[in-house]
This record gives structure tokens, sequence and C-alpha cells, in this order.
């Protein structure tokens, strides 16, 4: 399943990103890719120890805390740091999974990654080619969004970013453990949770149809979490 958060940055809030990534350390992208996805990839990171770059991260993670539509889609437990890709000059990310396990010594963390995501800081219009290409059971998508949406989608597609013809794509991508690690649980709590809140609008906070629904859903996290 994909799912789309619009606006998790403002156009401002964007702005101040692009102006804070163009002071940032940049260095090749090839050097944080598996031995297998070094070979079909190309673009450029912000390097993982740059400021800017830890600094706009945090931004992003707080903004996700703050996302009711994140928060109930994820069911995230940990998310790794966001990192600041740029594709540009042909720059592409052939077909690939992301590692399953993702380990960082320095920072003492460890996730499963379940969910993959990517906020767009490019407007559409400001680049040629550049979909990521996601393949899902029914079939491929192609994903470009507008500058400060997100997109959320399981770490085990098979996906790719396609060639940046011309412009530059600039993105944080990010992944994370959730405490669902089914998807197809993960998919059912979500729609159960998006149900509750449009069923609770109107009803007073004391309504015991919702209460009894609320009720399910927290006993089935209880049943299904890995925390
Ligand atoms: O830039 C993106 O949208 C995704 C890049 C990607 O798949 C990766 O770095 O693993
Ligand atoms: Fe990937």
């Amino acid at each position: 399943m994909l799912i789309v958060i619009e606006n998790l940055l403002s156009s401002e809030e964007v702005a101040q990103f692009r102006e804070k990534l163009s002071s940032a350390q940049w260095g090749d992208g090839a050097q944080t890719a598996g031995t297998r996805s070094v070979e079909v990839k190309q673009n450029l990171q912000v390097d993982r120890q740059c400021p800017v770059g830890t600094e706009l991260g945090n931004t992003i993670l707080r903004k996700l805390g703050q996302n009711p539509l994140f928060v109930s889609a994820s069911l995230a437990e940990t998310i790794w740091p966001p990192v600041f890709n740029c594709y540009q000059d042909g720059g592409h990310y052939g077909t690939h999974v992301d590692s399953a396990i993702m380990r960082d010594n320095d920072l003492g963390l460890t996730i499963r990654s379940d969910l993959s995501a990517t906020v767009f800081l490019s407007e559409p219009d400001e680049y040629e080619g550049g979909e990521l290409v996601i393949e899902e059971q029914y079939g491929a998508q192609g994903v470009k969004l507008s500058a400060g949406d997100m997109v959320l989608y399981p770490s085990s597609s098979l996906h790719q970013v396609a060639p940046v013809t011309s412009g530059q794509r600039i993105c944080a991508i990010m992944w994370m453990q959730s405490a669902i690690a089914d998807a197809t649980e993960r998919a059912m709590l979500f729609d159960l949770d998006q149900s509750i809140q449009a069923l609770s609008v109107g009803r007073s906070a004391d309504d015991p149809d919702i209460d009894r629904l609320i009720h399910v859903y927290h006993n089935l996290i209880r049943r299904w979490a890995q925390v």
C-alpha cells in the first residue's frame, strides 16, 4: 500500500530546507550503497556527519510525530535519521530492495525496515524524469509529488528512481521499523483507525459505540505489536 501525506512541509519550510541544503556537504551516494546496489546507484547525498543534514532531519522527524495520518499509517516505532539526496545529470537508482536490517554502530541504532519514505523537496516541474517507481502487488506505480509531500511505501517492494534527464530532484528519504511488522495487519489497523476518526465527528466523547471500536483497535495492537 502506498500512502501519500500531503504538505508534510509547507512551501515556506521547503524554501528554508532548499536554502540550507545548498550549503550542506554533499558526497557520492554510492558510498552508502550495498555491494549489489552500488552498481545501480548514481546520486549525491548529504554526508551523515553534516550538521545541516542532522538539523533538517530532526525537523522532519518532529513534523512526522505531529502528523496524525503518518502516525496512523506507519505506527512507527523507530525512524532512521533522514538522508538527503540529489539526482541530476542522468542520475538514477536502478531497481533494488532496501536492506531488511539497517545498523549504525556509531548511533547504536538497528532497525528492521518495514516502511520507506520519500519527502519531495523539488517541484515536479523543476526536473524531467526522476519518478520513484514502486512495484506493488497490482503493478508498478510512478510517484512524483509536489515539494513538501511525502510517500510512504513498503520497504519490501522493489523500486527505482528513474534517470533525471534535466534539472535537479532533491528529496529526503528514510526508513522505519513499525510496531506492527505485518503489512496486512498494519493496513487493517489503519483502516479501522481512519473509520473511528471519521465516525467520531459529531458524536459525544463518551459515545459507547466509538468506545467499543477504540477498545478493539487497542486490543488488536496489543495482540500484534512487537515493541
Ligand atoms: O529518492 C528516492 O525517492 C528513493 C531512493 C531510494 O530508493 C534509496 O535510496 O534506497
Ligand atoms: Fe530504495
